[in-house]
């Protein structure tokens, strides 16, 4: 039994972090009932099948009604379709909270249709892989992972307080920040490298006509990591540049003239320039693993089964 418990819990979407969502409060108790609605019909029975939930139904306004905690984890860009369904469904005093990986766009959606009743948190945990739907969900998935709160200045303190218990319960570490800051730190380090892995493997696809197999033959791990985050879902990294454009593109812009500089000192063998560069980012490397942040998707992948169900 973990430390907090929700009469009934609504989750809309139902995905891989939908789905690792129920896998983590059935096995720890947080809701005595969880109802689920996802706009696919398939979704909805695979969801059923795989007994996600106490409830399902495709209907979102339907889902939200008598809960206490709603959880939105559809595409960025479905926030604000999800937002007009759920608004005068919604029980007072239920804490509305959403996954989205952009946060400025998912406010500037969703909270014009809040009621003043509700308690709206946006949230972001930093924890997922490249796979989609509600097979790609498991437990565990969140422990010793950052969630970032982005309330908007104000936000009733208690209620901040119980989302972030329910997040703790599932193992993660809490964070607040201000929405534009987290799109500006979440552009560069998981929006830029999602961008370079899709774009990386793009191009080696494109000289595969010339070089035939090779590419995927000879693919070292260094590409083979590429692959993987460039097998992500197609519809929720669209949204994600749609929704988080101008931080992106900020980044994008320094990214490529530190490009065009390292290109530069390869093209006049500027070794000092070159070797400088690969000793200053093999020591972040190394701090990070130190810090104990190095947990890829295998080794996540093995966290999880060694939750207890
Ligand atoms: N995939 C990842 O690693 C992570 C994703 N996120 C965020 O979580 C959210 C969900 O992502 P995933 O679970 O990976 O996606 P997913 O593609 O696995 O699942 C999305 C779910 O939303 C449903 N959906 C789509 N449009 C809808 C609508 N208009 N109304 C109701 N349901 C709708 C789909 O049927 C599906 O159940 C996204 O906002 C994403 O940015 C956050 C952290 C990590
Ligand atoms: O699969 C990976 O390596 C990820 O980086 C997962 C991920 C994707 C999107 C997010 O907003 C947070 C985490």
């Amino acid at each position: 039994m973990s430390n907090i418990q929700f009469d009934r819990i609504a989750l809309i979407g139902i995905g891989l972090i939908g789905s690792s969502i129920a896998h983590d409060i059935k096995r720890l108790g947080i809701a005595k009932e969880v109802v689920i609605s996802t706009r696919s019909a398939e979704t909805l029975k695979r969801a059923e099948e795989l007994k996600l939930g106490d409830r399902y139904t495709p209907s979102s306004a339907e889902a939200v009604k008598g809960a206490d905690l709603v959880i939105v984890s559809v595409p960025v860009g479905a926030s604000e379709s999800v937002a007009k369904e759920i608004a005068a469904h919604l029980k007072p005093g239920a804490i509305v909270t959403d996954v989205g990986s952009t946060k400025a766009s998912v406010i500037a959606q969703m909270q014009p249709h809040m009621p003043s009743n509700v308690y709206f948190i946006p949230g972001h945990p930093l924890a997922g892989t490249e796979k989609s739907g509600p097979d790609a969900g498991f437990p565990g998935l969140f422990k010793g992972r950052w969630c970032i709160f982005t309330p908007v200045p104000g936000t009733d303190e208690t209620a901040i307080k119980t989302l972030r218990t329910f997040w703790e319960t599932l193992g993660s570490r809490v964070d607040e920040m201000d929405p534009e800051h987290h799109d500006k730190v979440l552009a560069i380090v998981s929006h830029l490298p999602h961008l370079i892995a899709y774009n990386i493997v793009g191009t080696a696809d494109d000289l595969e006509t010339v070089t035939e197999s090779e590419v995927i033959k000879y693919s070292a791990s260094g590409f083979r990591d590429f692959t993987r985050l460039a097998a992500s879902d197609p519809t929720m990294w669209r949204d994600v540049c749609l929704h988080n454009r101008d931080a992106i593109l900020e980044m994008l812009s320094r990214f490529s003239e530190d490009l065009a500089s390292l290109q530069r000192a390869i093209r006049w063998g500027d070794g000092d320039k070159i070797f400088e560069l690969f000793t200053r980012t093999r020591a972040i490397r190394r701090s990070i693993v130190e810090a104990g942040q190095d947990v890829d998707v295998p080794d996540f992948g093995r966290h999880a089964l060694d939750v207890k169900e």
